[in-house]
């Protein structure tokens, strides 16, 4: 297949490679931890064997070598990059060194050349990157599928080095205990790389074992991970992040085509969002290496209206459709942006003024701060702005479809319970204190209605700020106007109160 790449100035250039771009999501889920798991057994080989692996890694970070002096040397890093990595190892060093007692530069996190001798050479990145990664994935599906299958943990490791037939002396022997790592207990890896596997053999049957599968997989990387790269992790997700908040601002997840199969070119997306080509492919850069989005080449049909020249496009991934404008999940990113990375911006300059203390009561928030209006409450604040508050109340769903919402109280006891004593049809039965747009209360409806002594809508209230509730109240008027009669809710009383003061419901 051919394929374009992105030039240094964001422009798109052609290459050839064969990397397969589009996925079919259920699947390529389960492959993807296959591969995990494979790259997983790999780093456990890495650990028994010295950091001496057999499978070259897909996409290798600048690889340390030692120089004459001792200082390990950053290929393909120069300046400021180059001693930031060098700074890591040598701290690695004095880890390594600390912990195990042993002489300076005997032990460490990156192997002298020396320690490298006999093992296959690890590729370096070079700028024919989709060619090289083609060859690597070609080499890691063999790898993994063999390391699958034969577990991969070559137990004879450390004598390998020994019989590489170089003629090097590398102090090891057969004996000699792993983990050569210093600082990572090779039973919790070996645990969480079982639990991995566990899990991921039970995702087709069990839906919990892919966010097990996923946890565990977390757990490790960050277990084996070097420092530094985990913090270098963080400025590549600031930038991710970025690049979510302005395609999100722009309105380009809305843009996108969502049917299987179907892209946008770059430089059609770039027309209908306003917006240079070049810039666009910019931030899509950010986007498509996180996986966030998939880029394709893309050739118009004959018979297409398309303007556009470009041959490289844009498609959703099933994270990116979460992120479009009617979804929860994308409501709940741009609640968190602001109060998170927006309002970190001001986090300094708040305790400076406020001291190094926590806020003592709802105003004089961070937030509140941020926003000009130091006494305002944060709800206070939403309520200012009817965008943001409808974004709240539609962020409240994604919550509640992640955490469970019934289940947790024996609702059918409950209602064996109070029927007997409730004097009316409509004496309140349950109350959401702080219910928002009355989705919950529509949960528990759904679920309870229909069993015997059943919850009905008129025997349940949302109580929640009086603006909440008009607001509220107007949505389900449209509701009941609408086909279904929004018969879910139809019953329901919204009542406004503020939860600080005494509640309005009695008994
Ligand atoms: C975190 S949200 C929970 C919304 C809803 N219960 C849910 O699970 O999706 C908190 C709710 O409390 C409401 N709230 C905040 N301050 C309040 C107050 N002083 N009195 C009553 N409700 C308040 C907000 O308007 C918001 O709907």
């Amino acid at each position: 297949m051919s394929a374009h790449r992105i030039s240094n100035y964001g422009r798109p250039e052609p290459m050839e490679h064969t990397t397969k771009l589009a996925h079919t999501p259920g699947l390529d889920a389960i492959e993807t931890l296959k591969v995990v798991q494979g790259l997983i057994n790999t780093c456990l080989a890495n650990v028994a064997t010295d950091g001496r692996s057999a499978i070259p890694t897909p996409e290798p970070s600048p690889v340390p070598k030692f120089t004459e002096d001792g200082k390990p040397e950053v290929v393909g890093m120069d300046g400021g990059q180059a001693e930031a990595v060098r700074e890591d190892a040598d701290l690695t060093r004095i880890t390594a060194v600390a912990e195990t007692g042993e002489a300076k530069g005997e032990q460490t996190g990156i192997n002298p050349p020396e320690a490298a001798s006999g093992a296959p050479q690890i590729p370096q990145h070079t700028d024919d990157t989709a060619a090289n990664r083609d060859n690597c994935d070609e080499l890691n599906s063999k790898e993994v599928n063999a390391s699958l299958n034969a577990n991969n943990t070559e137990p004879d490791g450390p004598a390998a080095c020994e019989s590489s037939g170089d003629g090097r002396n590398t102090n090891k022997t057969k004996t000699a205990p792993p983990p050569a790592i210093p600082g990572l207990d090779q039973d919790r890896l070996q645990r969480l790389a079982d639990e991995i596997s566990r899990n991921i053999s039970q995702m087709e049957t069990d839906d919990s074992s892919r966010i097990k599968a996923a946890t565990a997989a977390l757990e490790l990387a960050a277990a084996v991970r070097p420092p530094g790269d985990t913090i270098m992790g963080w400025f590549a997700n600031m930038s991710v992040i970025s690049a979510v908040r302005l395609f999100l601002h722009w309105g380009a997840f809305d843009i996108i085509p969502t049917e299987k199969g179907e892209s946008i070119t770059y430089t059609d997306l770039a027309e209908r969002i306003n917006a240079d080509v070049g810039l666009v492919a910019r931030v899509a850069n950010m986007l498509t290496s996180s996986h966030i989005l998939t880029h394709h080449h893309f050739t118009p049909p004959p018979s297409s209206s398309s303007s556009s020249s470009s041959s490289l496009s844009l498609s959703h991934t099933p994270t990116s459709l979460l992120l479009r404008s009617n979804q929860p999940m994308s409501a709940m990113f741009a609640l968190l942006y602001t109060n998170i990375t927006h309002v970190s911006t001001v986090l300094p300059s708040y305790f400076d003024t406020y001291g190094r203390a926590e806020p003592l009561g709802p105003g004089h928030i961070p937030t509140s701060y941020l926003a000009g209006a130091p006494e305002a409450d944060y709800f206070a604040l939403l309520r200012r702005d009817e965008r943001a508050l409808r974004g709240f109340g539609l962020a409240m769903r994604m919550a509640s479809r992640r955490v469970p919402v019934t289940g947790v109280y024996d609702m059918a006891r409950v209602l064996r319970l109070i029927g007997g004593r409730l004097k009316r049809e409509r004496d309140v039965v349950w109350v959401d204190v702080g219910g928002g747009d009355g989705h919950t209360v529509g949960e528990f409806l759904e679920r309870y209605a229909g069993i015997p002594g059943g919850l009905r809508a008129e025997q349940c209230v949302v109580q929640d700020l009086e603006e909440v509730v008009v607001a509220a109240r107007g949505r389900q008027k449209q509701r009941e106007e609408g086909d279904d009669g929004g018969l879910l809710l139809k019953g329901v009383r919204w009542v406004g109160m503020d939860f600080l003061k005494e509640a309005p419901v009695k008994g």
